[in-house]
């Protein structure tokens, strides 16, 4: 027995769509996919008619929980948003809160066709937990700031994470360091994380380059870019995702390129911070693996990856005045199979046998889908994420024809609700 059979579906698979075909998973990877049904039986089938299979979104960079913080303090630039609204807010944060502000993000993440997160925030047990209950896929890592009163123990708990829930359910759950960013980690503190990371082989996550600021900052500081110096440290020597790098130098993307640093570029985040617009086809060119993220929605503020799939395709040529400068196969490839790459899934992004199950359907019987000239293009520049009906992760069925099925909506409103109260007041 087959466990999934999608028939009647057309797939895209890279750049090329297949008609009316049937995909069949196993043990949570695709076992083929083929215009001809399977001939074993399957456990559980969907009808695909009318939509379209295309691999699930991947957020290469979140906060997910502050979703709770949607549009609590809006309008502000990266420093004094963090020092005056959000870190005197997220005082506040305990177990439950952080807890169902998870299911709130993966429930919208979910809805909007995202199969994959990397979430970088705290009590990330809590995020483990919620990760685990509803099925998604996530790559977490517990946010380490050198300069808190926590530093110390959010080591420990870094840690205690990564022993806990690296490699939990084939890789369904992966663990990194948060190092969060240089103006929250002294030389010391990154020290001791990078020996950290050796030790138990864990990769880092970090904020680099996120503004003219910080980049001034550690220049006076050490003399080097944000890059050069964390380069010296031995940061990028285990394997590392840098979020942003919106002001890097044609010498740091040269670093980066042979340290294999990963990037997420987070187009929305970055315009509402005003941060700037990072270089992301100077450093496609270069080589470099870039994939894309919402940040935390708090500083976005949704959760809806096909935004940024839109934004990284068009942001791009308005600024070099070249509409061929991020084209739409580039916009999808970067929210699909490079952002898995950036997380170290090399077989995910892509619906092809043989690659992990993360499946989205989009219905394509509204008018915005019509005429289907070029799928790819479709998705990019005028799909709606609610055009997500049906999503698959790991080979399982977590919404079907766009009800979650490992989330209660219900509860989940009726404890936001209540969370609202704690941060109203
Ligand atoms: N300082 C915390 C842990 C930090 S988690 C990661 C942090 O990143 C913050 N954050 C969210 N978006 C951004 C961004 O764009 N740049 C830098 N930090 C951000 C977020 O508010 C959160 O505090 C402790 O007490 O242990
Ligand atoms: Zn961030």
């Amino acid at each position: 027995m087959i466990d999934l059979v999608i028939q009647h579906v057309d797939v895209l698979s890279d750049d090329t769509v297949i008609r009316d075909a049937y995909i069949s998973v196993n043990g949570g990877h695709i076992a083929e996919i083929s215009t001809e049904a399977p001939k074993e039986a399957a456990k559980e089938t969907i009808d695909g008619k009318g939509m379209l299979a295309a691999p699930g979104l991947v957020n290469t960079h979140t906060h997910i929980a502050m979703g709770l913080l949607r549009n609590y303090a809006d309008d502000l630039e990266l420093m004094d948003w963090l020092e005056h609204a959000i870190w005197p807010a997220e005082a506040k944060l305990t177990d439950d809160i952080v807890y169902w502000g998870t299911q709130l993000g993966i429930a919208e993440m979910l809805r909007s066709g995202t199969t994959c997160f990397s979430d970088m925030y705290f009590f990330m047990e809590q995020t483990a937990k919620a990760v685990q209950e509803t099925g998604i896929r996530a790559v977490l890592s517990r946010g380490l700031a050198g300069v808190a009163p926590t530093a110390d123990k959010a080591l420990i708990e870094n840690k205690e994470l990564f022993t806990t829930w690296n490699g939990y359910d084939d890789n369904r759950i992966k663990v990194m360091l948060g190092p969060h960013a240089p103006y929250t980690c002294p030389d010391d503190y990154i020290r001791r994380v990078i020996a950290l990371s050796e030790d138990i082989g864990a990769e880092i996550h970090m904020h680099l380059s996120e503004t003219k600021g910080e980049v001034e900052n550690v220049i006076k500081q050490t003399g080097k870019t944000p890059i050069a110096h964390m380069n010296d440290l031995g940061l990028f020597d285990r394997g590392c995702v840098a979020a942003h790098c919106v002001h890097v130098t044609a010498e740091d993307m040269d670093i980066m390129r042979e340290k294999n640093v990963r990037v997420a570029h987070n187009p929305q985040s970055n315009l509402k911070l005003a941060s700037g617009i990072a270089p992301v086809p100077e450093m496609l060119a270069k080589g470099i693996t870039v994939g894309l993220g919402t940040d935390g929605s708090a500083s976005n503020n949704n959760a809806d990856m096909l935004e940024e799939v839109r934004l990284a395709a068009t942001l791009h040529k308005a600024r070099l005045y070249d509409p061929k400068a991020i084209p739409a196969q580039t916009a999808w490839n970067m929210g699909t199979i490079e952002g898995a790459r950036v997380l170290g899934y090399d077989d995910l992004g892509v619906l092809k046998s043989g690659q992990r199950a993360d499946i989205v359907l989009y219905n394509t019987t509204g008018m915005h889908w019509m005429p289907r000239y070029n799928d790819v293009a479709s998705l990019v520049y005028a799909a709606n994420s609610s055009d997500a009906d049906t999503v698959v992760v790991a080979g399982k069925v977590l919404m079907k024809h766009r009800e979650l099925l490992t989330i209660d909506e219900e509860r989940l409103r009726a404890e936001i609700a209540k969370i609202h109260n704690v941060f109203a007041n």
